[in-house]
């Protein structure tokens, strides 16, 4: 086998001979960062599952673990943007690793408060380390040159012109591929926010955490460090700290997850439906989980931040055929005040609409381990692996049903750094297809009077309006609700009836939701 050294690609007058013990880093937040955005360009590997392994197997914690985060991550989110700089810069095509290397010290001159000497320097440093001497002078070179301007002053060399090309020049500025940009540009419906959209999927979003009603609350995540969220009644916000420490996510009691996640699966449960009595809900593309989480407490011990103090205390007394309504005594109280939160919620008050407790979710996935998934988070779910295309389910039996469809999750690049340069246009055609025959299916599975939300983690218009009407064009049995009358409070959702959350108003994933009645 060829060591590094031999290959070339390091071995410009490189010190790497085969046997020799490499020195040790002295830089571990550096190297792992290397090691990062290394394995993501060389063998597609997924940065938001690397990175956390390495820092633990190396023992980084603290500020060396925020820094390798912001160099790892942030590196792969301007690749875009660097490799433009980066061959402005050099008089050859630089090899793979060398290139990477270069786009983290790019980072750090340009967007980063690394003081030039420090980024150019440890970049060698690192360079001369894992590569060679020869590769080391040659990063040198081109750091130095990267570092003579402010990114400010590199976009205007680097990016087409904004007049003859407004498209071409945010994709190199904000660091996105052209058809993100004009995708988002058509949702949106003019360029206006475009550029505070794309910034905001450069930022690191925050951690959100949901406090699975009847199981946790948001105080019990306050006294964990979060702060309350602004629109969900069970969101909270963490600023710092590994929310896998806090007791109440370890016991699934809470969770990771986005607060428009939260938003659009509580949406659901408010929607009026004709009947009364137990419902049986369907969450038919589940995994891994984080909604259905939501609805099966929901389902379970009912929407406690939106009921009154009366509906509260009668589901708490038993008084709702709740599968958990007894344990929802234990807790009542303890979710109910919605978690403080702030004027604007979702939650805040009592809701006419609020469940009051008392119904079975089924929630389905095709792929057996996100199924699993789907049954670790969950607690009185029935789990099933389905494919939701051909149906294990009676048709007309559920109440609601939570399509969240498969799709290019366009709508939560922030949290995937590599994402938006691994998308394929071309897959969009194909994902369409499975869209509207998943979404033909959720209608069947819904009896009529019930409600079906049709959610993407994806603002693409072919993704979200276009199949929602052409499924709806083909169906005499449906009515679309307009989704925002079920967010109250929220503005900025677009001009119904579908609701669009965007990063750049709200604070979170760029969230579809269509809410669909079958109507006979
Ligand atoms: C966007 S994810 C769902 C995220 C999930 N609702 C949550 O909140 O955590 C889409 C899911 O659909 C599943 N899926 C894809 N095709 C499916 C099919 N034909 N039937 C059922 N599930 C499918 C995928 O395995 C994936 O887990």
């Amino acid at each position: 086998m060829k060591t590094r050294g031999q290959q070339g690609a390091g071995g410009r007058g490189g010190d790497n001979r085969p046997g020799r013990p490499r020195r040790p880093s002295r830089d571990p937040a550096r190297n792992a960062a290397y090691d990062v955005v290394r394995a993501v360009d060389e063998r597609d590997a997924y940065a938001n599952l690397l990175l956390p392994r390495l820092l633990r197997e190396r023992g980084i914690k603290g500020r060396d673990a925020a820094l390798a985060t912001e160099l790892a991550y942030g590196t792969l989110r301007g690749l875009g943007t660097y490799d433009a700089i980066i061959e402005m810069c050099s008089d050859r095509a630089p090899d793979p690793d060398v290139r990477d290397a270069l786009r983290i010290g790019a980072h750090q001159l340009l967007r980063m408060r690394v003081p030039p000497h420090a980024a150019v320097g440890t970049t060698v440093d690192l360079v001369r380390l894992r590569i060679g001497q020869g590769a080391a002078k040659f990063v040198n070179a081109v750091l130095r040159k990267i570092g003579s301007r402010t990114l400010e002053e590199w976009v205007p060399i680097v990016a087409p012109d904004p007049a003859d090309d407004p498209v071409g020049h945010l994709a190199v500025a904000y660091g996105h591929p052209r058809w993100i940009v004009s995708a988002f540009r058509d949702a949106l419906g003019s360029g206006d926010e475009l550029a505070g959209l794309l910034d905001a999927d450069n930022a690191r979003p925050l951690v959100t955490l949901v406090a699975r009603p009847g199981r946790s609350s948001v105080e019990e995540l306050e006294d964990a460090g979060a702060v309350p969220g602004r629109y969900s009644p069970y969101a909270a916000y963490l600023r710092e700290g590994d929310p896998g420490q806090i007791e109440a996510v370890a016991e699934t009691r809470a969770a990771v997850q986005d607060e428009a996640s939260q938003l659009v699966a509580l949406a659901l449960t408010r929607v009026p439906v004709e009947g009364d009595g137990e419902e049986l809900w369907l969450d038919m593309c589940a995994g891994p989980g984080g909604k259905a989480g939501l609805l099966d407490a929901i389902a379970t011990y009912g929407d406690l931040a939106g009921l009154s103090e009366e509906a509260r205390r009668r589901a708490a007394g038993g008084e709702s055929d709740g599968a958990g309504s007894g344990s929802a005594g234990a807790v009542a109280g303890s979710g109910s005040g919605g978690g403080g939160a702030g004027p604007g919620s979702a939650g805040g008050g009592a809701a006419a609409e609020a469940f009051p407790g008392g119904a079975r979710l089924v929630a389905a996935d095709v792929q057996p381990h996100r199924a699993r998934l789907v049954w670790e988070t969950t607690r009185d779910a029935s789990v099933v692996t389905a494919d939701g295309t051909e149906p294990a389910w009676r048709p007309g039996v559920f109440d609601r049903v939570m399509l969240d469809a498969p799709c290019t999750g366009l709508g939560a690049l922030r949290r995937r750094p590599e994402a938006r340069w691994r998308r394929d246009p071309a897959g969009i055609a194909e994902l369409g297809k499975l869209q509207r025959r998943l979404l033909e299916t959720a209608l069947d599975a819904v009896r009529p009077g019930g409600v079906v939300a049709y959610v993407t983690c994806s603002p693409h218009l072919a993704e979200t309006r276009v199949v929602v009407g052409d499924v709806m064009a083909r169906r005499k049995d449906v009515e679309q609700l307009d989704a925002r009358d079920h967010l109250p409070g929220i503005e900025g959702l677009g001009d119904g009836p579908h609701a669009q959350f965007w990063p750049h108003r709200h604070g979170t994933d760029a969230m579809f939701l269509a809410l669909l009645r079958k109507i006979r």
